[in-house]
Parts: structure tokens; sequence; C-alpha cells
């Protein structure tokens, strides 16, 4: 048999599946999805199978067989490898890179260096020495050692040891390893139902009593116990229990054991809630998509606090009686313990919860969980998707909007778009849930000239559960402010409506958005701003370390007290946004009690829960932060919701900056009196008459959208044409320009030979896909001009029609990779950019 397999090159050759012989001892084992090490050059890589096959068209003399398998089990099933290839065609990554983001990081390779015997018969006369036959046959019987266990053994033969790699009788070689360890506790076995206890018992002299207590522990509760417990529960010392198993009483092993990040954790158990009628048709609309395993796509539009968590619990709970599986995809911010509550709390055990706040070994364990079937459900961040599931029935994203389910780095997928693809092959339905959907996915659901039926169902929930109104929302012009002689950063209406809630004892939710704010140190005599000397950017101020630092490159220095530029003392440094407000506040109120998160105080693990606790339990009258405190949160005692300034992201040169300050306006708007209690929005701007801070205020997502589809047409941007953005990086900046140049004149030749192949040469007209139009805008320097003294330009091709861009893009770039792979230039490929950075 043979095999295809992906091999982990980190060169341009990755996309080619290259054969092996798969040896009849491994036969067993070799399976598509398998990793397998395989001799590759002078060198062991790991690779994936992909492709099972009788025959091969390789010589056979060339041919080499797969050296070995990591996993019993494959770690991927033939769908996920199906699924690698189209992320790699789609996002034009290496398809290893695609197959690699599946796996938790646990099951990355490891290279390790080791000593083999050389293929070259060397200097064979040395082997006379008895004492070089001796580490040689060493070797021979291990296969390979590492270089430190080889001189542990041979500790005094370094120079010996020298000689034989030297000669060739010994060579350095290279084995793959995993990464992943498995935990192991010591564990107490009593033999079967507790027999032979009670003589056990008998034979210990009378002044043995710690010992008679674990046996008699042991009686009552005959199973196997962690020692660690055993030692906890029955008070006693391990040599205690050892010294039973010494005497062949009990046994006592290492036994595996799951890593559990919410071990010791009691979710109380609920009850699926009795619908609202709103809640109930979107449902019933979910649920016979599911019964009937329909290949849907749902858009759940539904305004904040209409329930939505609740129709995603009964549709799994449909998806469970037909025993097939879910994933729940949610913003990793968001992913709260009062998210992960609600599903342990409704499917208990069946949940596996993955996210990138858990350990390695931790996320390995989930991982594992899903792959032996102990789990049903899995919630988690983007990569959750990837989840080993076989028999999925539904997918669904919360918040589906949010730009971080796109990938910043390779593979640069977007989570919605490889879920429906991948509901596609397992013939599963969709659910894309959100305030505010995505101006992409709304497009989506509506009828075109050119399409028969949309491609989205859209379901709506206008309400709040139990007819809860909306919070009313008030804009507040700060312009007026200023005029009136206010010039602190809270707006008078917002000051009052602080002094209310903190004299009712309610809590309020303050949002600032890091974006935009001041974090630098300035000259406020000359204007200079300190800036990475390898980046174009200016560094950030750390209140915390009083360093400044970049934060592309990592390089920092220590705050400055006098301009280097022109020696004035007159330095300000600014702090986060967010610890100007909360100095300010407490200025203002003195004795105001406030949590503060943002990236400074939510870096330790645990910390973002932490802080979400102490204010659940009412230990602070303010949450103030960034976007993090907009999301998600559902907390009674909220009755009041502040904006700082609403403007920060709009003045960005984004086309996208109006629809994510709509999005976050209302998302943090949704907020404030999501229970009895009702709720107040102040958003403060500059810009009090722009459409999207309208449209938030009055919480009319279909207005907005309207608007801005109409702006996004006309402009010719995404939803209607799609981007792709091609950066290209190098220490120069005349080759760097020369080079992407190039490059943009080679893609429109290949865009164009590309177009004139659809023209039907008898009518002389546009066949198959008229639709399809491709532009390159550039090359120009990117807005980041420079990264880790790299020089950085760019093009965005912008195109209609489906997938051929990716193709004549990835065409493109092959050219430009070996054209240029002498002169160490980077090209780097995002396709449907969330940034054009
Ligand atoms: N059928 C129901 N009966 C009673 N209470 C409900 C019902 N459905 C949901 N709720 C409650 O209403 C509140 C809001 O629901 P949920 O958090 O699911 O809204 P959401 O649509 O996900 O909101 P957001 O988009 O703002 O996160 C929650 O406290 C939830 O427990
Ligand atoms: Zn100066
Ligand atoms: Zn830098």
């Amino acid at each position: 048999m043979y095999a295809k397999v992906i091999v982990d090159v980190p060169a341009k050759q990755t996309n080619r599946a290259f054969d092996y012989e798969v040896p009849a001892s491994l036969s067993k084992w070799v399976e598509v999805g398998s990793r397998v090490g395989v001799p590759f050059g002078p060198r062991v890589l790991q690779g994936f199978v992909v492709e099972l096959h009788e025959e091969t068209q390789v010589d056979a003399t060339r041919i080499k067989p797969i050296q070995n398998v990591l996993d019993l089990v494959p770690p991927l099933t033939e769908e996920l490898v199906s699924l690698g290839r189209w992320v790699s065609r789609m996002y034009l990554c290496h398809e290893v890179t695609a197959l690699q983001a599946m796996l938790p990081a646990a099951l990355k390779a490891k290279y390790e260096r080791a000593i083999g015997v050389g293929e070259e018969s060397g200097e064979q006369s040395l082997l006379d020495m008895s004492d070089l036959q001796e580490i040689v046959s060493f070797v021979k019987s291990k296969g390979s050692v590492s270089m430190d266990a080889l001189m542990e053994r041979f500790a005094s033969d370094g120079a010996l040891i020298k000689q034989l790699l030297s000669a060739g009788i010994l060579t350095e070689v290279q084995v793959v390893k995993d990464r992943m360890n498995t935990k192991k506790a010591l564990t107490v076995f009593p033999p079967a139902g507790g027999s032979g206890l009670e003589e056990a018992l008998a034979e210990l002299p009378a002044r043995a009593n710690k010992q008679q207590d674990v046996l008699r522990y042991l009686m009552e509760h005959p199973h196997a116990i962690r020692l660690t417990e055993l030692m906890e529960t029955v008070e006693v010392g391990a040599s205690t229990v050892k010294s039973l198993a010494d005497r062949g009483w009990i046994e006592l092993r290492e036994v595996e054991v799951m890593r559990d990040p919410y071990a010791g954790r009691a979710f109380t158990r609920t009850k699926p809630l009795p619908l609202t009628e709103e809640q109930s048709r979107v449902f019933a609309e979910i649920r016979d998509a599911v019964a009937e395993e329909r290949n849907e796509v749902f858009l759940l539009h539904g305004v904040t606090g209409s329930g939505k968590t609740e129709v995603y619990l009964q549709s799994i709970q449909q998806c469970l009686d037909m025993d097939k599986e879910a994933i729940v995809l949610v913003p990793e911010i968001s992913l709260t313990p009062q998210m992960v509550e609600r599903f342990k709390g409704r499917f208990g055990d069946l949940v596996a919860v993955l996210h990138s706040r858990l350990s390695n070994g931790e996320r390995y364990d989930e991982w594992r969980k899903i792959m032996r079937k102990q789990v049903k459900v899995v919630i988690g961040a983007r990569s959750a998707i990837f989840a080993p599931f076989t028999r999925i029935g539904l997918i669904i994203i919360d918040e589906e909007h949010e730009s971080s389910y796109k990938q910043e780095e390779s593979p640069k997928y977007h989570t919605r778009d490889v879920a429906v693809q991948r509901a596609k092959q397992q013939n599963a339905v969709v659910v894309l849930g959100s305030a505010t959907p995505s101006l992409e996915s709304i497009e989506k659901t509506r009828r075109r000239r050119d399409r028969e039926k949309p491609p989205f169902r859209l379901l709506t929930m206008r309400e709040r559960v139990a007819s809860r109104p909306m919070p009313p929302v008030a804009i507040v012009d700060m312009r007026e402010e200023l005029k009136n002689g206010n010039r602190s950063m809270f707006s008078r209406s917002l000051y009052k409506a602080i002094e209310d809630r903190l004299q009712k004892k309610e809590q309020i939710v303050l949002l600032l958005n890091r974006r935009g704010y001041a974090t630098f140190v300035m000259c406020r005599t000359c204007g200079f701003v300190s800036q990475c000397p390898h980046c174009d950017i200016s560094l950030t101020y750390h209140q915390s370390s009083r360093m400044l630092r970049c934060h592309y490159c990592g390089y920092a220095e220590r705050e400055v007290t006098q301009c280097p530029s022109c020696q004035s003392e007159h330095i300000r440094h600014f702090g986060t946004g967010t610890q100007r407000v909360e100095e300010e506040l407490s200025k203002i109120f003195p004795g105001i009690r406030v949590i503060r998160m943002d990236v400074d105080t939510t870096t330790e693990k645990g910390s973002h829960e932490k802080w979400l606790t102490m204010f659940r339990e009412k230990q602070a009258d303010v949450l103030l932060g960034t976007q993090m405190v907009a999301k998600g949160l559902d907390f009674p005692d909220v009755t009041l919701v502040g904006v700082i300034a609403a403007d920060t992201v709009l003045n960005l040169p984004d086309f996208r900056s109006a629809e994510r300050t709509f999005q976050l306006l209302t998302q943090v708007a949704g907020r404030a009196g999501r229970h009895e209690k009702q709720g107040e929005v102040f958003v403060q701007t500059y810009t009090p008459e722009h459409y999207s801070v309208q449209y938030a205020s009055q919480h009319d997502y279909i207005a907005f959208a309207n608007h801005e589809l109409d702006i996004r047409a006309n402009l010719g941007y995404p939803p209607y044409q799609r981007l792709i953005l091609v950066t290209f990086s190098h220490e120069q900046v005349p080759l760097l320009v020369r080079s992407a140049e190039a490059f943009v004149t080679r893609l429109k030749e290949i865009a164009f030979t590309y177009q004139a192949q659809q023209v039907d040469l008898f009518t002389n007209t546009l066949s198959a896909d008229q639709s399809f139009q491709m532009d390159v805008l550039g090359p120009v320097a990117s807005p980041i001009s420079r990264i880790k003294d790299r020089y950085r330009f760019q093009c965005v091709v912008k195109y209609r029609g489906e997938d051929q861009a990716a193709e004549i893009v990835a065409k493109a770039v092959a050219w430009f990779e070996e054209r240029s792979a002498k002169e160490k230039l980077l090209i780097s490929v995002d396709v449907d950019p969330q940034y054009l950075m």
C-alpha cells in the first residue's frame, strides 16, 4: 500500500503530497488523517496521510517507507482532511498549515536530534576496538538515542563518540516526537469487591492504626480511588498506603487522568425554559431543519436580550435527541464562566470547552474527550470549528459579526465561512446569531437578481424576553459641553446619571474604546512622539512597568523624562485611556468602586473571570473597560451604560468603521436593563449626526444595514465586491517597490488571460461566468509602513464573483515566490481581510 503524505516542510513544495510506501508492519495503523514520520531528504519530518492507494506512479527504487505512526487513532478524520484542502485553496495557505491548525498545540510535531547508526560503513577498522563496538551496538539496539542518553551511558567516552560521528559510523538523525503529554496520577486499586482485605486487616499489628483506617475505608468503598484523594479522606500519608501496596494487599499504579479545567465546579442543572412566542417560532424553524438533516444556514437576528441563547440550547437538545453532535462558537472574549455555565448547566458532562486560556494540557484533554466521543457538544472560540466530531447536526456561531472570527495569522480563515463549508460536508444546520449581523451575512439573506434563492435564511426576534423595553439611548453632543465650559470627560447628563445610580446602589457599565486613544508619549513643546526604531509605529506607554513598548516587535525602552529631540521636560505620558477615566472617576466621586478591564488588567490567567465575578457580586459600582465589557454580559443590576466617546472607531480610515461603531454601540447599550429594572444609555460623541450613532440610538439595525449597504454598493466594497490584501516586505524600499509592481503587472496579465478564456468565440460574448471582474489597487505603502526593520507595501485585489480570484492570485504568488526566493522578499496574502493594514 502507498500513502500520499503532506509533509511539514516549511518551503513552498508543501502543497504537494508525496508518495510513501506503507510498510506491512504499520499498515494496520496508517489511515487517512494519521500523523506519520517520513524520511525527507536527509531528515525525518512529520506529515499527514491524506490518501491511500494500492499503487503509485513513483519509481519503486525511489520510494521510501513511512518510518513511524504517531497515533493509534488518526487525529484527523477524512472529512477534516478535505476541509483542510478547502481552507488551503480558499485562503491561500499551505495545506500542512491548515491541517496543523485543526489540532491542539500539544499535537504539533517536535523534532529531536538524536544519534543513529550511519549508512556509510565508514572506517570499519575502527570497529575493531571493542569499546567502539559496544557503543555502536548500543545505538543499533535502540534505533536512535539522544546525545544526552548516549553521553550518560558512556560517560568517559566522549572522544570515541566524536570519532565515530566524524567517521560516519554514527550519524545525527532527526526523530519526530509528540509535544503532548498525558497526565498520570497514582491510583489505588483494592481487590475486586474488597475481597481479602478483612484478612489483611487481621494480619496488621494493633498499633498500625493508620494502615487499618485505609483498609477499612477500602472495604467500605471497594473502588479505584486516586492516591491523593484517599490520603485526604482518610488523613494518612503516602507511605502508609504504599506499605499496604508493598505487601500486595492493594494495587497502586499510575493511570492516565484527564485534566479538567472546570473540575470541582458544580454547575446547577437547568431545565428548558418555556419559550416566548418569538423564540418558539424561530426555534421551530431550526428544530425542523435539524430533524430533517437539511443543510441550511440561518441568520438569527435577535435584539440584545431577546433570548438567543435559550434558542441555541433547545436546538442543541434536538441534535442530542438524534444522537448527533453540536459545535457552539463564541468570541474568545465572551467565553466567560457565565456562558460556559449556561451550556454545562444544561448538558453537564456532555460539554467540552476549548479556549485559549486553557493550558496546552487541558486543551489537549478536552480535545481527546471529543475524539473519544465522551462529549457531544463543544463550546469554544474560533478553532473549535475543527473539533473532530463525525456526526455534526448543528453549528452555532454566536455574535457572528465579530471580527475576531477571522484568524489574523496563517491560515487566515474566517470561521463563519469554514463553518458553512463544514456544515455542507456533514449535511448540518448552521445558525449565525447576532443583534447586529455582519453586512456580509445580512446581504446573503436577500434576494439578488442573479440568484434563485438567497444562500442564508433570516430569522428575526424583535423583542426582549418578557417584553422588557429596549433602553432609551441619549446622544450627548460633547461639542456643546465644551462650549458650555465643561472640560471634563463626563457630560453633565452622564455625571448626574452616575450620581443617581450610586445613590440607588445600582450598577454602571462604562465603555471606552481603547483604539484611537492616546497611549503614547509626546513632548508638549515640540510634538516629538517616541517611535519604535524598527517599526513605523509609536511606542505604547505601560504605566504599570513605566516602560515604552512596541506592540509589533516587542522592543522596549525606559520612559523618558526629557525630550530626546528638544530637551524639553514637558513630556506627557498618556496612560491607557481607561486609566485616565478611572482616575477622573475617583476624583469626581470619592469612594466610588471601579473595576477596570482592559489589556493591562486581564493578561493574567483567570483575571477576566475574577473581575466579572466581583462585579456580579456587587463588589463594585462601575465596570469600566474596552470592547470586552460590551459583549454577552448579563447582569441584573446594571441600569446605566455610558459610552465615553463614540467617535474613536469612526475616525479610523477603514471602510468598516461605521459598521463597527454601530455594532459596538448596540452591543454595549444592550447590557442595560436586561432584567426587571429599566435601563438607560448615554452615548457621548463629537459627531452626533453620524448615521451609525443615530441608528444605534434608535435600535434600528435594519435601517442601518440598508444605509450602509447602499454606500458599500456605490463604492464597490464588501459584501458586493470581495477583497484580497497582498502585503510585501523587504529591508530595502527600491527593490520592494519594483517587486510589488512586477507582481501587480503579472497578476493583471493572469486575470486578463482568465477573463479572455471566458469569452465565447462564436458569439464574442462573455460566457459562463460573466460576473467575474477583478481590479488591482496599488501597490502603495502599507498603513504601518515598517515592521521589524522591514518595509511594507501592499496591494488590494477587488473582485466580483466567486472563488476564481483566489486561484488567480495563487498563480501570481507562486510566480512571485519562485522569482524572488533569493532576495528574501516576503509576500503574504489575506483573503477577505478584516483590516486593511
Ligand atoms: N423563554 C424565556 N423565559 C424567561 N427568561 C428567558 C427566556 N429566554 C431567555 N430568558 C432570559 O432572558 C435573558 C436574556 O437572554 P439571552 O442572554 O439569551 O439573550 P441574548 O439574545 O443572547 O442577548 P445578547 O445578544 O445581548 O447576548 C437571560 O437572563 C435569559 O435567562
Ligand atoms: Zn521636544
Ligand atoms: Zn517595533
